[in-house]
Formats: C-alpha cells, structure tokens, sequence
C-alpha cells in the first residue's frame, strides 16, 4: 500500500520561530525595541487555557512581551470592551488577541470589530478580512496562513492551476483560507455541511483543506489518488481504552487518507504547531508597520 509523505508542521513551525526570534533580535539590537503581545482569555475552558500557557511561553522564548489578561467566565462585556480600548491606546501593545471560544454574554463579532485593525494580529475584523478579500497587505488570519506556508513548501509554484476544495466556511479559518489559494492562483470550491455529494467534490480536488470540526469525516476514498491534504480539525475523543488517554484526531481518516494522498498533515503536529508560530510572524508584522520598521532590514 502507497503512503504519503508527512507534511511536518511542528518542524516548520520551529523553522518560523527561531526566524521570527533572529528579527526580534535584530530589532531590539538597532532600534532598542521589542514587540508586545497582549493576549486575553475569558473563563477557564481547558483547552484554551492550554493554547494561552503556550503562546505565553513561546511570545517570550522569541524575545518579545507577553501582557496576560485572565478575566472570570462572567465578565460582562462592557468591561471586556473597556479592556480592548486600553490595549488599544498602550503604545508597548503591537498586538492583541481574545482568545475564542468567548462566554456566551459576550458577542465575540463585536470584541473582534472593537480591536484596532494594525494591532489585529488574528486577522479576524473586517478591515482586516477585506484586505485580504482585496489583495491588499492585511494580518491574515494564523491558522489559514499556516495551512498557506506548509503549502508552499510542500508544492510552490505547482499549485497554480490546481483545484482546492475548503470543507468549512468559518470566517477564522474557511473563507480566508480560500482566498490565500486564489492569491496563489489555484481554482478553489468552498464546501460545507450543506454541500451536496461532498465525497464527489473532495474527490476531484488536488488539495483538501479539512476543516469542518467533525472528527476523522472525510473519509480515504474521497481523496484523489497523490491530492495534498491539509487537515484543520482538532477533535479531543474520549480514550479508545479503559485507563486511557484522550485521543486527538482531526476532520480526516488520517490512516484511510495517508495510503492515497501523496503528501498529508498529521494530527497532532500539523497545523496546529503553525498557528502559534504565525501569531508570532504577524505580532512582529504588526509592530513592524505600526512603527515604519521595514522588516527585512531587522
Ligand atoms: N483568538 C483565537 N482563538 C482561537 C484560535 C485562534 O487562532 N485565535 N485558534 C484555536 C485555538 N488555537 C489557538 O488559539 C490553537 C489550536 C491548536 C494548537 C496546537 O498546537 N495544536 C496541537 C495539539 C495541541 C493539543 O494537544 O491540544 C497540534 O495540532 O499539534 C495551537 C493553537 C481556537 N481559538
Ligand atoms: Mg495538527
């Protein structure tokens, strides 16, 4: 049986920290400056908790601030918002995140939309959004503009002319990510749940991004035989035995999909790895235009 070759994305994820780590260096030697991320979670849900501890420990492995803000799950929006427009105005703050999911008092559309566009570094408010849309420079979106970098490496210019198909229309992941193909010229479909004989359409697809939240659904004989298979999902199942731990598997049958793909993510240590990786590249962008730093000089 054929079996894909591994697209490692916590061995690229590595490569884009210790790069972004070298030009915070550089921009601390020169200008006596380092970039800020303020982070903010809301509540204590366990695995964002887990995502806030790393982007903590890696902000300042790479040599930039790290501002925690740990707010109780009841926080009224209000004050959330009034947080937000203090982060907004700190000068030491080049970028902010809200950690989602948000508690449901909180409307996460309007928290996005109070963040300032130039320190949006998750790339989520509509300013942002738009450029994108645009083909003008914007802070994209972490998790799609990883799933973009492990592509370029993996194919480059080959996928001019390819057909994409995204499985996911979020805003945070599906839609941006159809437009960073299209940026790279590929013919891209945009399928959801509500995409009739989706087997069929991943089918004719040269590159699958997965990221619908659905464990192990797309199945191996959906796959075109040597596609590329990118897989968003992060599904935590319950432990396959008894004493056991959580398993962690993503919207692909990764065994079924690995012996007919020609390249494939694995879960974990796929995409994930990329999108803390990129939160530090965009912070660093970030700082970099807020200031009028041109960052291949750093
Ligand atoms: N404001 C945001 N909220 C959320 C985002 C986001 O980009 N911005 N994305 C996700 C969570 N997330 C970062 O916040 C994230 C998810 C997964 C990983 C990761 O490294 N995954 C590992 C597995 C880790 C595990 O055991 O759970 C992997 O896939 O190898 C990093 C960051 C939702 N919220
Ligand atoms: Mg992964």
């Amino acid at each position: 049986m054929p079996s894909a070759q591994l697209i490692d994305g916590k061995a690229v994820a590595t490569d884009l920290r210790a790069a972004v780590a070298a030009r915070v260096g550089g921009m601390y030697a020169r200008l006596g400056l380092r970039p800020g991320l303020a982070v903010v979670l809301v509540g204590e849900d366990p695995a964002s908790q887990v995502y806030v501890r790393n982007k903590h420990k890696q902000t300042e492995a790479c040599g930039m601030q790290s501002f925690e803000h740990r707010l109780p799950a009841d926080t009224a929006q209000a004050d959330l918002l009034a947080l937000v427009a203090r982060l907004n105005a700190d000068d030491a703050v080049d970028g902010i995140l809200v950690q989602l999911p948000l508690p449901r008092q909180i409307d996460a559309q309007k928290v996005i939309e109070a963040i300032d566009p130039a320190k949006d570094v998750d790339g989520f408010h509509p300013i942002n959004a738009g450029r994108l849309a645009t083909g003008q420079p914007a802070l994209v979106p972490c998790t799609p503009l990883g799933c973009l970098m492990l592509l370029d490496r993996t194919l480059g210019a080959e996928m001019a002319g390819r057909h994409a198909v995204v499985i996911g229309r979020s805003n945070i992941v599906g839609k941006p990510m159809a437009q960073l193909l299209l940026g790279r010229d590929c013919t891209v479909t945009i399928a959801h749940s509500r995409t009739r004989d989706l087997a069929e359409t991943v089918h004719g697809a040269d590159i699958v991004i997965a990221a619908v939240g659905r464990p192990e659904m797309v199945r191996g004989f959906w796959i075109k035989p040597g596609a590329t298979v990118i897989d968003v999902g992060i599904n935590r199942l319950p432990p396959a035995a008894a004493g056991g731990k959580d398993r962690l598997v993503g919207d692909v049958n990764f065994e079924e999909a690995k012996a007919v793909a020609g390249h494939i993510t694995p879960v974990p240590g796929g995409v994930g790895p990329m999108t803390i990786a990129c939160l530090l590249s965009n912070t660093l962008q970030a700082a970099c235009a807020r200031r009028g730093i041109d960052m291949a000089t750093l």
